[in-house]
């Protein structure tokens, strides 16, 4: 968000278009916000959490493509080439939530859900959790926070570069970036909002 500000502008004009801005969004207003849906989509294929998916191992041979597999051979899911495929996501490392939109502003076929997940018998099981939180936090955080730079002792933005931490599942660096309440967030405002239905 630090580094491409339009797109929390972006979402936020979705938000507030569609909710005002006296309730949070829930889940019955995600389908009707579809740019939210797209940076959601584009959080999980930008850094991919596990970006070599899980280690299986064949249970008999098999030939795939062409390549004979024997039996006992470790596989792993290249979850980093996937979503790094410049074919399907021309400029890949770029941050892009407007690549899983039409042009008529609805949501494209292509989910990255459908393999960041894993794949067959041993997909995460965690998936659904997962999804609806992701959604709940990217929502809620885009309907009641800014995001800006920090800046360096001369005044000039301090734009962070992504670093990940490399393991199994990746984490980010800690990273300095300025989060501050919206214009129309007070305390009083969200304890109101938060003890609403909304
Ligand atoms: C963005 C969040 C998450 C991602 C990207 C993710 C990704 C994955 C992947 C790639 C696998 C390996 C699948 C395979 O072997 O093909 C996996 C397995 C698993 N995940 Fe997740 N996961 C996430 C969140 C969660 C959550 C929230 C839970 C629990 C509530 C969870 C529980 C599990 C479990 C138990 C397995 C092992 C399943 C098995 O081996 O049978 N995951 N996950």
């Amino acid at each position: 968000m630090v580094q491409n500000p339009h797109v929390w502008k972006r979402a936020q004009a979705e938000i507030d278009a569609f909710l005002g801005i006296d309730r949070l969004p829930d889940f019955d207003d995600r389908p009707f916000l579809p740019y939210v849906e797209a940076i959601l989509r584009e959080t999980l294929r930008w850094q991919p959490v596990t970006p070599l998916g899980a280690m299986h191992a064949t249970t008999s041979s098999d030939i795939y493509k062409g390549f004979y597999i024997p039996k006992g051979t470790t596989v792993v899911q290249n979850v980093w080439a996937m979503s790094r495929d410049e074919a399907r996501y021309p400029n890949a490392e770029q941050f892009i939530p407007e690549r899983s939109l039409t042009a008529e502003g609805t949501l494209t076929d292509d989910n990255p859900a459908k393999y960041v997940f894993g794949f067959g018998r041993r997909i995460c099981p965690g998936r659904h959790t997962a999804d609806a939180s992701l959604w709940s936090a990217i929502a809620t955080t885009l309907a009641t926070l800014d995001f800006s730079a920090t800046k360096d002792t001369e005044g000039k933005d301090i734009i962070p570069q992504p670093k990940y931490l490399s393991g199994l599942a990746r984490h980010p660096e800690i990273f300095p970036c300025r989060i501050s309440p919206r214009s129309h967030i007070s305390k009083a405002s969200l304890e109101r909002i938060l003890a609403s239905d909304g």
